[in-house]
């Protein structure tokens, strides 16, 4: 039997390639003849699909995953407007509760070899008043993956949530750079200032996919060791 292999993944940003990755990821897994599956925990952002509210982040990780685990477990909370998360909670009355995201998790966990968790926004955006997704992190306990949208300012949020990631104890398994700008100007020197600077493996450099299908991005990833 394949050992279970689960990672938590962030990013320098919102809107930097999080669930791109996460979906290219999971393509590249499943090509690896694992059987592999994405969460996103919390969601801000719906559509109403048949009275049920849908994430597109979600619906996009679905469709990556290996199997579909039911759309309340790969999102227990989904929230309608797409606005910073403790603010979208707090207009609905809804409470986040942890324990109810690590057992959805555990629920799909069991039954995939591949397991990617995808937080919100950047690593420490709130979800209440004294809780965030950095302690989020720290209570799935998982390595993580950091995905660097490659613009310019992200040397500079690499590198203060490398910082966050190793104040909390936590494992940085590796990064990746996506190239979510492609007019971006010293690409190059760019990475190059990152690689000397994050004590951890780059896993890949994704292209600028045009259509933006992650499935053509999975061959130019690979998975922590
Ligand atoms: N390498 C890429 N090539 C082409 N398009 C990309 C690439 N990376 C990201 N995009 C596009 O950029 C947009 C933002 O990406 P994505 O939704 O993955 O960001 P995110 O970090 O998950 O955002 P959020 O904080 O909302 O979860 C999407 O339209 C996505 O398709
Ligand atoms: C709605 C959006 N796409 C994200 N899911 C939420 C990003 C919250 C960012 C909060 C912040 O850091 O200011
Ligand atoms: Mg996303």
């Amino acid at each position: 039997m394949t050992e279970r292999r689960a990672w938590f993944l962030t990013g320098t940003d919102t809107e930097i390639g999080k669930t791109f990755v996460t979906c290219a990821l999971l393509h590249a897994a499943r090509a690896a003849g694992h059987s592999a599956v994405g969460m996103k925990p919390i969601a801000a952002g719906a559509d109403l699909v048949d009275g049920e509210r849908v994430n597109e982040d979600a619906a996009r990780i679905r469709a990556a995953g290996s199997f579909d685990p039911g759309l309340r477990v790969l999102n227990p909370y989904c929230l309608a407007s797409p606005i910073a998360p403790h603010i979208a909670a707090a207009e609905e009355g809804v409470r986040i509760e942890p324990a109810r995201i690590l057992r959805a998790f555990e629920e799909l966990a069991v039954r995939a070899d591949v397991i990617i968790v995808e937080g919100v926004g950047g690593f420490r955006v709130p979800l209440d008043e004294r809780y965030d997704t950095a302690d989020l992190a720290v209570d799935f306990a998982l390595p993580v993956i950091l995905v660097v949208g490659m613009r310019l300012g992200c040397i500079n949020h690499a590198l203060l949530t490398v910082d966050a990631l190793a104040a909390r104890g936590l494992r940085l398994a590796g990064w990746i750079a996506n190239r979510v700008d492609p007019a971006m100007l010293r690409f190059d020197e760019n990475l190059a200032a990152l690689q000397a600077r994050i004590p951890a493996p780059l896993l890949g450099v994704v292209p600028h996919v045009p259509d933006g299908d992650p499935a053509k991005a999975a061959g130019a990833l690979r998975l922590p060791d």
